[in-house]
């Protein structure tokens, strides 16, 4: 192929790009560099980050494909040959073969001596609380994504909204089974997120944490037992609450605990808390949802109080290499919000009255980073004079 056919960029074009665009540009510039030393590596590098994007849906649907098998969960009790894993799974053994192999390739499952084990990364996948099920629920996601182009013109009726009904609303949520379900995957995964939060915030010095959104007390549960003096309440719609009390008595943290049932797009806010936290919550909304929630909160906070936003953020004028692509996509499936950068955040918060923000970028950026902020009434006094 000749270079001005590559991309279909005539060369005119071309000419204003940038050098190192117009070497990208040329298969010439790739052969070139697949032959000097030095430069090799760098067509190698690039051709397998390429590659890597290539087959991103293969290697899912591998994955997929393993966890409903459940190989990776055969492993994990001990090696096994590969008829063994073959035919409890209904899987033809020289098909499993392949299936096997690919679990190697991905690096979770290695062979050795005909036999199969689990890998340090299989192992790790099956013990992040949540991620199973993650996997489990994503052909929703990638059958919403089957005609990208569709989707991106906005001619397509994601099923994603209709597998998280609450975002629509305290009336979407009204069904305690499906409740149940959705709070169920949310807790489940609500360990890193709790984790990477706890290690990106200072709590001490917080009397009161309110948690809004909080799903049935995952989060909460997390912060009482590193936090033993903090008192707490937990604030979601009344089909997601019922599921906090068991937790709360059996972490021994009943008594610390106070649960309120209510819908923050239609119910005030309790006061009392001097902190009030938003965990995975501001990106499932629109931006006046998330402005009327914002300005609740200030109502909600006495003087001086904190505020602390954490959930999977856009990276901004750096877009993220996970949250640009899984969680904004993810978002935009689901119809009714959008995956935010730390910095539209802090622009969101300034507008509802808070002051002194803080952006902490994530340690896994995929699990979640911070934002917090304080009410300051005389900084807010002094923005509307
Ligand atoms: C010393 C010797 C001999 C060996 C050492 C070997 C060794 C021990 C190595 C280290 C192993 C180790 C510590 C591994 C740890 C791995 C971890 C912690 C991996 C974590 C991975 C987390 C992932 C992949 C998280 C993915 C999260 C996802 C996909 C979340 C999706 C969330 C969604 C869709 C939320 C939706 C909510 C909504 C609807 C938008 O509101
Ligand atoms: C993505 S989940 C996050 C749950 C939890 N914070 C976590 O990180 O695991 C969003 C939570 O917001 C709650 N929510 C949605 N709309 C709400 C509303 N109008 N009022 C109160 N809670 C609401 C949902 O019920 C759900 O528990």
């Amino acid at each position: 192929m000749s270079d001005a056919a590559a991309g279909s960029v005539t060369p005119g074009r071309r000419a204003r790009q940038p050098l190192a665009v117009r070497l990208g540009l040329s298969p010439r510039f790739h052969a070139f560099c697949a032959r000097v030393p030095g430069l090799k590596h760098m067509a190698r590098a690039e051709g397998a980050a390429l590659f890597d994007i290539v087959q991103g849906f293969v290697q899912s649907q591998a994955l997929l494909a393993l966890v409903e098998l459940r190989v990776l969960h055969r492993l994990a009790e001990g090696p096994a040959a590969l008829a063994a894993l073959a035919g409890p799974a209904g899987v033809p053994v020289e098909r499993m073969a392949i299936l096997c192999k690919a679990g190697a390739g991905l690096g979770l499952m290695a062979e050795r001596r005909g036999m199969w084990r689990l890998t340090v990364r299989g192992a790790a996948f099956l013990a992040v609380p949540g991620l199973e099920a993650m996997v489990r629920h994503h052909p929703v996601l990638y059958r919403d994504l089957a005609d990208p182009v569709a989707f991106f013109r906005g001619e397509t009726q994601p099923e994603l909204a209709g597998f998280w009904p609450y975002v629509f609303g305290a009336g979407g949520a009204a069904d305690p089974e499906l409740a149940a379900r959705y709070s169920a995957l949310m807790a489940d995964s609500q360990g890193l997120v709790a984790a990477d939060t706890l290690a990106a915030v200072d709590f001490r010095g917080i009397r009161h944490l309110m948690d809004v959104g909080g799903g049935t007390g995952a989060f909460l549960a997390a912060v009482g037992a590193a936090h033993p003096g903090l008192e707490m309440t937990l604030f979601d719609l009344p089909a997601v609450v019922p599921g906090a009390e068991a937790r709360f008595t059996a972490a021994g943290m009943g008594g610390r605990v106070r649960i309120v049932p209510g819908s923050f797009r239609d119910d005030a806010l309790p006061v009392g808390a001097d902190a009030i936290s938003l965990v995975r919550v501001l990106y499932d909304h629109a931006d006046s949802t998330v402005a009327g929630l914002l300005r609740a909160v200030w109502a909600a906070l006495p003087d001086g109080g904190r505020i602390l936003i954490s959930e999977p953020m856009a990276g901004g004028t750096r877009p993220d290499p996970a949250t640009d692509v899984y969680f904004s996509i993810y978002t935009l499936a689901m119809q009714t919000g959008r995956t935010r950068s730390g910095a539209e955040i802090q622009r969101m918060l300034e507008e509802a009255g808070f002051s002194d923000c803080q952006i902490r970028p994530g340690f896994r950026p995929f699990v979640t980073s911070v934002v917090t902020a304080v009410k300051s009434v005389n900084d807010s006094a002094q923005k509307s004079v």
